[in-house]
């Protein structure tokens, strides 16, 4: 059977986080069909660890069916990996998430651990973030005052049709923004009130990405922090 991009970058992550699970250890897991592929593989390995949080119950699903325990992020302390998906990867490891809406939990997760480690197909990577568009997550009533913010931002905002968060809230995909300033944007949408969380990761960016295609896997780690 061929190996699809996906696969191999979630193999590739299994490999790296491998030789340092402990049987302590609480990993911290993302939600969408790269990091579906990474959970399938963790199964055969789940005496090596003591569980995982997941950033979506559509995840904790997939992770309970495996036989891998769940755990509450409340009762832990530090993670030491989470490992996920990306819709795109600029060259400093700034991402836009949230393509499967789930950018908010995904926040969350990879605030408290301390390697975040992306998989992504090699065309998730590009010079400036904004192609794909960028994932707001918004409290329902807020709704069209934060699509009017984010026209004033320089962005053609759409509600997401049909969907309702984990959290019970609505996605507005903003089109058209050229990210050249990850880190301010990431904060002026996160001002906006009724903005629950944005899908743009700056200030939690990623620490490594392994990128995958056809011929092969390549890992980068983020450039300091500056
Ligand atoms: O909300 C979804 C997540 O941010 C995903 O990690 C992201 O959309 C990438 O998904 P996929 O691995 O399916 O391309």
């Amino acid at each position: 059977m061929n190996t699809s991009p996906k696969q191999a970058a979630a193999q590739a992550a299994l490999e790296l986080i491998l030789p340092q699970l402990k049987r302590e250890m609480v990993l911290g897991i993302g939600t969408g069909s790269t990091a579906n592929c990474f959970i399938d593989l963790l199964a055969a390995h789940k005496q090596a660890f003591a569980g995982a949080v997941a950033s979506s119950e559509q995840s904790a699903a997939r992770l309970a069916a495996q036989g891998i325990a769940l755990y509450d992020l409340n009762d832990l302390a530090q993670l030491d990996f989470y490992i996920d998906g990306a819709d795109e990867a600029d060259p400093n490891l700034c991402l836009i998430k949230g393509g499967g809406g789930a950018l908010t939990r995904e926040k969350i997760v990879a605030a408290t651990a301390k390697t975040f480690v992306c998989i992504a197909e090699a065309h998730k990577r590009v010079e400036v973030l904004g192609a794909f568009p960028l994932p707001v997550e918004v409290i329902p009533m807020a709704c069209a005052y934060v699509m009017r913010e984010l026209t004033q931002l320089g962005a053609k905002p759409l509600k997401r049709a049909d969907v309702v968060t984990d959290n019970g809230n609505w996605i507005i995909d903003a089109a058209g923004l050229a990210i050249t300033q990850p880190l301010a944007l990431e904060a002026q949408v996160n001002a906006i009130t009724g903005v629950v969380e944005s899908g743009l990761f700056a200030s939690r960016r990623a620490d490594i990405l392994l990128l995958a295609s056809h011929t092969g896997v390549v890992h980068l780690e983020c450039p300091s922090k500056g």
